[in-house]
């Protein structure tokens, strides 16, 4: 018991340290993502205090991509003119040890979408995060075993993935996160979940492109704890969402009142609704 109350002391700090951080240092982030979720991801990095940069062309990775703080790759609305661009900045990062996170969006939708994701992640992402199905999609060695959603919203709750995680961490070295109702986040061998979130997230398109924005932003700002500062995000975009709830009238709202409650977050506020806990 006495055990279990300083671990959840520990993650409260760990939290409102790295909120600080990102509110401190303003890292800049690279998005190249999809034309869904430009704007919510975009919002959701200022208001956090961390500094969006939607840069795409291919001819313009070599000069921007080494001064990033960290990048996000999304493959939302994949085409073959985006690709390019994706993998070169993908692998300048993994040459420069400079953190990325991949969003595998739909990720079984495809063979197109299938194979970009496989290899992307041989340039090592420093976090995966998707929902489950695409997570359990994505673990799977090819497309036809996977049983998973075809589409951008999952079939599965977080906690039939974790298995899949688990695997996908072991074989491609990266963190991995899966979201839900309770977030799960594992680097293979530790298993960690952050449970904050209301339901009515899932009504806002974007918000989970919007949280792995987030997550490279807090690995940004601590790339050496990438497992620590993904739960972290997930936690603090869960409680943002928890707040926002109090004044919302519906996923309209929510999207609104989510961003106001991340940009004014307090540390008591933050610390007193902060739920994570080891899973295993
Ligand atoms: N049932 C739920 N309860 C609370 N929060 C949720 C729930 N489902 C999703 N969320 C939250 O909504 C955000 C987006 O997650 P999710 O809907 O799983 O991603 P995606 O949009 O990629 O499918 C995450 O912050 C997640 O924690
Ligand atoms: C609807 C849609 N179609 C292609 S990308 C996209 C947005 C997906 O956003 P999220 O994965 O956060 O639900
Ligand atoms: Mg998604």
């Amino acid at each position: 018991m006495e055990e279990k109350k300083k671990e959840e002391l520990e993650w409260r700090r760990k939290t409102w340290k790295l909120v600080s951080k990102v509110r401190l240092e303003s890292p800049l982030i690279q998005c190249i993502t999809n034309f869904v979720s430009m704007d919510l991801m975009a919002n959701t990095l200022l208001s956090a205090g961390a500094s969006p940069a939607m840069v795409h062309s291919l001819e313009e990775i070599h000069e921007f991509t080494p001064r990033v703080s960290a990048l996000c790759l999304n493959v939302g609305t994949l085409s073959s003119s985006s690709l390019p661009a994706m993998i070169a900045a993908a692998k300048l990062c993994s040459q420069l040890d400079i953190p990325w996170v991949l969003d595998p969006v739909a990720v079984s939708a495809s063979s197109f979408r299938f194979d970009a994701c496989v290899q992307l992640v041989q340039f090592k992402p420093t976090v995966i995060r998707g929902n489950a199905s695409e997570i359990i999609s994505l673990s799977s060695c090819s497309l036809q075993s996977s049983a998973a959603s075809m589409g951008v919203d999952s079939t599965h709750g977080s906690m039939d993935a974790v298995e899949a995680a688990k695997l996908l961490a072991q074989t491609s070295g990266a963190i991995v996160a899966v979201s839900g109702a309770t977030d799960i986040v594992t680097d293979g061998n530790q298993v960690v979940g952050a449970h904050n979130g209301v339901p009515l997230m899932q009504k806002i398109t974007a918000t989970g492109c919007a949280v792995t924005a987030l997550i490279a932003a807090f690995v940004a700002v601590d790339k050496s704890h990438a497992l620590d500062a993904a739960v972290s995000a997930l936690a603090v975009f869960g409680v943002a969402g928890e707040l926002g709830m109090k004044m919302a009238k519906g996923p309209a709202s929510l999207r609104m009142h989510l961003i106001d409650s991340l940009y004014g977050l307090d540390e008591a506020t933050l610390q007193s609704h902060v739920n994570i806990t080891s899973l295993c």
